[in-house]
């Protein structure tokens, strides 16, 4: 699996991209092999839907995007370099997952968005809450980044507390942002809406997600289909030429 460029690499990794190949993966030394040669690559930019059955391996694709696994043979590379050559601040800083379910403190939403970049400026503050879309009128917001956020993020919604974790996660900028059904406690409509605003908001960043949903897949530039560990729909996205 690769995923490339990695930020502030130099240019010959665009040309050279060496293939990443996740020959197996298994959870248990005796188990059974949880991935089986998926192979993929995803350029900057691009937004990659993964979708299939319950037990595909999904949200083992994504683990091991994050590195919390390294496959037992073949390997995964972030702009050329296998994840497994980067430290891990440098890995954490490229590459952010936006848990299901995010810890909000007391205090206000911009509080809890500035949480991980407390020296961010206000207006990057804003800029992420925007392509979040805690700005809409449609995530019923009156008060904005203001509005305050009670004990472990009493008062606000799952579909709003989702939001607030994407635009935590955005401020960071990462280089990969994973999504794993984080956008499911919102409608399905809304989900797709922020994966569109999301691609448009891309630059050259990457989104991962999992989602079952049609509107949410069709958002996407690529869907992956993956079942029992393989991939078995490659490169068919609605909205994309396919990847190199
Ligand atoms: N920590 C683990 N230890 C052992 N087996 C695991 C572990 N995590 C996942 N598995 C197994 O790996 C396989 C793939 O699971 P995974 O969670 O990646 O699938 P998924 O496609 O994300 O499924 P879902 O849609 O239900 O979340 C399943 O057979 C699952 O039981």
């Amino acid at each position: 699996m690769s995923i490339f460029p990695a930020p502030r690499q130099p240019r010959t990794h665009h040309t050279h991209p060496p293939t990443g190949t996740l020959n197996a993966f298994r959870h248990q030394p005796e188990g059974h092999a949880v991935l089986s040669e998926v192979s993929f690559s995803v350029r900057p930019g691009e937004t990659v839907a993964l979708t299939g059955p319950s037990g595909g391996g999904k949200s083992t694709c994504v683990q091991l995007a994050l590195r919390l696994w390294d496959p037992d043979s073949g390997r995964v590379t972030l702009g050329g370099v296998d994840l497994r050559d980067l430290a891990d601040a440098d890995l954490r800083a490229l590459v952010t997952a936006v848990p299901q379910r995010v810890d909000l403190l007391t205090g206000t939403i911009a509080d809890n968005i500035a949480l991980a970049s407390p020296d961010a400026p206000s207006r990057r503050l804003r800029a992420a809450a925007d392509t979040a879309g805690l700005l809409d009128s449609a995530a019923g917001l009156p008060l904005g980044l203001d509005t305050p956020v009670g004990e472990r993020g009493t008062g606000l919604s799952g579909g709003q507390r989702a939001r607030v974790a994407l635009a935590r996660a955005l401020l960071v900028e990462p280089r990969v942002l994973v999504l794993d059904e984080t956008l499911a406690h919102l409608d399905a409509h809304a989900e797709a809406a922020l994966t569109a605003a999301l691609r448009t908001h891309a630059s050259d960043r990457i989104t991962l997600l999992i989602s079952h949903r049609e509107a949410t897949l069709r958002a996407a530039d690529r869907v992956l289909e993956l079942r029992a560990g393989r991939i078995t729909v490659p490169n068919t996205g609605t909205n994309s030429t396919p990847s190199g």
